[in-house]
């Protein structure tokens, strides 16, 4: 496939902004979708709600054969078919509370091409800042990746976790999916749509979203120290698919915590690492 990254990086500087409220009825379905209580108007709101606020909406017109909306808007045309949440960090200046007016300020920082040992890569770098009517609150760096078709089985590699100190066990049933698809309408079809996710896209079943992964390893740092961090990076190392429990861990780290989900196999899917102030 070839891959025009003139044009892809003619991209770069492009912005997007769009607001959305942090209503109770969204906070408590990611509270319940997490398996947490239901909170109240001037709460701290539940951990990455950002990812719940301000989704992309076009109409189904312009949605493309993913589910998500067609490349080409803010984000550049990539050719390669199969998209992926790759990575990010997040920092985290202030709290969003239960009844804010959150604006995401979104810009594409860079794009650039790779080769991987599962083909071709292309990564685009997204910059957001989610700003309340009190200032700055969360700055995240989001990594898209796009892949080429899938021509045989995966070929990543196993990377090293540590003992865990803490862990967490969470089936990944399509339902968990579904709420969390509805919750930041993603309607990216891997997640939901079992004959295209294995079919199409080349995947062992329907894939656990990305934000749900890093949101379930956040909750689980701001449990462990029992507050939030005040940076958290990670990293999609491995796809995790639905039908069986998977776990999300953590071990001490020198400058904080280093978290983990991982298959029932053992084999980690993201990595992240918690510090605090
Ligand atoms: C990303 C995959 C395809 C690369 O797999 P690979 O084995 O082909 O790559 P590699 O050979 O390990 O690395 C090649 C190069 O890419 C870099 N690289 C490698 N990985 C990353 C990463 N994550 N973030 C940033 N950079 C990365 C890596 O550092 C290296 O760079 P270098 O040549 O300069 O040394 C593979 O690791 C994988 O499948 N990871 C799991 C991804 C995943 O499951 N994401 C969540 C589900 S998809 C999702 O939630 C979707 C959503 C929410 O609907 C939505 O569309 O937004």
């Amino acid at each position: 496939m070839e891959i025009d990254l003139d044009h892809l990086r003619s991209w770069i500087g492009r912005t997007e902004t769009a607001a959305d409220l942090v209503t109770v009825r969204l906070a408590n379905g990611l509270q319940a979708t997490l398996g947490d209580a239901p909170l109240a108007e001037g709460d701290r709101a539940p951990p990455a709600i950002q990812w719940c606020l301000a989704p992309p909406i076009v109409a189904a017109a312009e949605i493309g054969p993913d589910g998500h909306p067609a490349r080409g808007g803010f984000l550049p045309p990539v050719p390669l078919p199969r998209r992926m949440w790759a990575g990010g960090s997040l920092r985290f200046h202030a709290p969003i509370l239960v009844g804010d007016r959150v604006e995401r300020r979104s810009r594409i920082a860079d794009v650039t091409v790779k080769a991987g040992r599962s083909g071709s890569l292309c990564f685009v770098a997204v910059d957001h800042e989610y700003v309340t009517s009190r200032g700055l609150a969360v700055e995240e760096r989001h990594d898209i990746v796009y892949r080429d078709a899938a021509t045989g089985p995966a070929r990543t590699a196993p990377v090293e976790t540590p003992a865990p100190q803490w862990r967490e066990s969470v089936t990944a049933d399509p339902v968990l999916l579904f709420r969390y698809s509805a919750l930041t309408f993603n309607g990216h079809r891997i997640h939901y749509d079992r004959r295209y996710a294995m079919e199409v896209e080349g995947y062992e079943g329907l894939v656990v979203h990305g934000p749900l992964q890093a949101t379930l390893l956040l909750r689980l740092a701001g449990r462990v120290k029992e507050r939030p961090p005040a940076s958290f990076s990670f990293r999609g190392v491995n796809p995790l698919f639905d039908g069986a429990d998977f776990s999300v861990a953590a071990a001490e780290t020198a400058d904080g915590l280093r978290l983990w989900t991982a298959r029932a196999s053992g084999e980690a899917t993201m990595i992240a690492d918690a510090v605090w102030a």
